[in-house]
């Protein structure tokens, strides 16, 4: 596992991707609209992005083939994620 944090003028995004994983968890570490503004996991298939969470909560997804993802720009404040590649 390893955390990720995104803020403006340093890594303020992730650019399209998919991850080297059977699955991925990735956990929200803080608030959206009060620690940071933007951000958030965006699929590029489905035009689906995971943006309102809470902290504590995990998003799973695939990590290959239908899954090709990006995260979102931080625009204020810092983000930071916690993200597990499963491989069962
Ligand atoms: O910012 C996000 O929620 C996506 C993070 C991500 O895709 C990754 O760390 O591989
Ligand atoms: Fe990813």
């Amino acid at each position: 596992s390893f955390v990720v944090r995104y803020r403006p003028n340093e890594q303020d995004r992730l650019r399209p991707h998919h991850d080297s994983s059977t699955f991925t968890i990735n956990i929200a570490l803080n608030t959206p609209m009060k620690d940071f503004e933007g951000g958030g996991c965006r699929f590029l298939r489905y035009n689906c992005s995971v943006t309102a969470t809470r902290k504590g909560w995990m998003l799973m997804h695939p990590g290959r083939l239908t899954h090709f993802h990006e995260g979102l720009v931080t625009t204020k404040g810092t983000r930071y994620i916690m993200i597990s590649f499963v491989d069962p």
